[in-house]
């Protein structure tokens, strides 16, 4: 069956509102995926939903509708792919992938970790979070970096979808890790998958969204606070997370776009933390901030 690829034309400063606006309608899911590409050489953006031929009238009824409200102007249109080999495809989805120390694989590919790799087996399933996309990437990739060189007693996972963040925590680190998210099914096969990685303790998994107190019990403050959720939600949440995090802690923050970077870096200013460093992986960004206090 083909693949299709329905899209709007955009400018850079619309592409991120209306990335979020499509994530949050599709999610990740199996055959509705939402992205933005740029056409450097035309300064195009497109922000663009691909699904399967029989799920096209549906996804465009939903788009129709997502838009009406402030996009109400905007011209979906529509692109038939050429036709594709869905095995061969998520095969290929399922290839290990390696993020600064780590690698993250599925069962299949056990043989492909080496001595010194921290791996890290996931199953591509109901949650976000197999190691392909660029903000988990990125967020692995400083993990490695922070839990290396700062002090880290305890982390808090926010948003932990597969829970791959808060494994990787826990396999460099032996210390408590709280890991929320405000899906259940994400955090039952989190759950899993901490257990599928010989975790059976000190990583506690809770059903919460933001950060609702009750969740938050007996945790915290936090040395490191990891979220890799949208550029917006990280913003409006800015105050509360800091309020979570103990002087001289980090936090590793991704679901930003590259344009969405200096809002994000603003906000957490704003809040009291200071920016150490971007990182981008396929135009996404993850960025590593601290808390003022306690900066030498
Ligand atoms: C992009 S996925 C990240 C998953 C995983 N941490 C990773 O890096 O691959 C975002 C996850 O955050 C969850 N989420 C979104 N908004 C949230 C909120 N306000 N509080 C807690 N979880 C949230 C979603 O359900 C989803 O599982």
């Amino acid at each position: 069956m083909s693949e299709i690829r329905l899209y709007v034309t955009t400018t850079e400063a619309l592409a991120g509102e209306i990335l979020d606006l499509m994530t949050v309608c599709f999610g990740e899911e199996d055959l509705a995926i939402a992205t933005t590409e740029v056409d450097e050489k035309n300064d195009v953006w497109e922000a663009s939903v691909y699904m399967l031929a029989d799920e096209e009238e549906a996804i465009r009824a939903r788009l129709e509708d997502l838009f009406s409200a402030d996009f109400a102007d905007l011209e979906i249109q529509r692109e038939v792919l050429p036709d594709i080999d869905w095995i061969a495809k998520s095969l290929e989805g399922l290839k290990p992938v390696r993020a600064g120390r780590f690698i993250v694989h599925g069962s299949h590919d056990r043989d492909k970790v080496r001595v010194n790799d921290l791996a890290i087996e996931i199953e591509a399933g109901q949650a976000f979070g197999t190691g392909h996309h660029g903000t988990t990437a990125g967020c692995l990739e400083v993990i490695g970096d922070v839990v290396r060189s700062r002090t880290v007693r305890n982390a808090l996972d926010l948003g932990t979808g597969s829970g791959v963040l808060a494994i990787a925590v826990r396999k460099l680190k032996r210390v408590p890790v709280l890991a929320t998210d405000i899906d259940p099914i994400a955090v039952a096969v989190a759950e899993g998958n901490a257990r599928s990685n010989g975790i059976v303790e000190g990583i506690e998994f809770r059903v919460a969204p933001g950060f609702h107190s009750t969740a938050f019990g007996e945790y915290g403050p936090f040395d490191l606070i990891i979220a890799n959720i949208l550029a917006r939600p990280l913003m409006k949440m800015a105050p509360q997370l800091v309020a979570h995090l103990a002087p001289g802690g980090s936090v590793i923050l991704s679901g930003i776009l590259a344009s969405q970077r200096w809002k994000v870096i603003a906000a957490y200013n704003g809040a009291g933390l200071a920016h150490v460093r971007t990182i981008w992986r396929n135009g996404w960004v993850t960025i590593h901030l601290r808390h003022g206090r306690g900066l030498v």
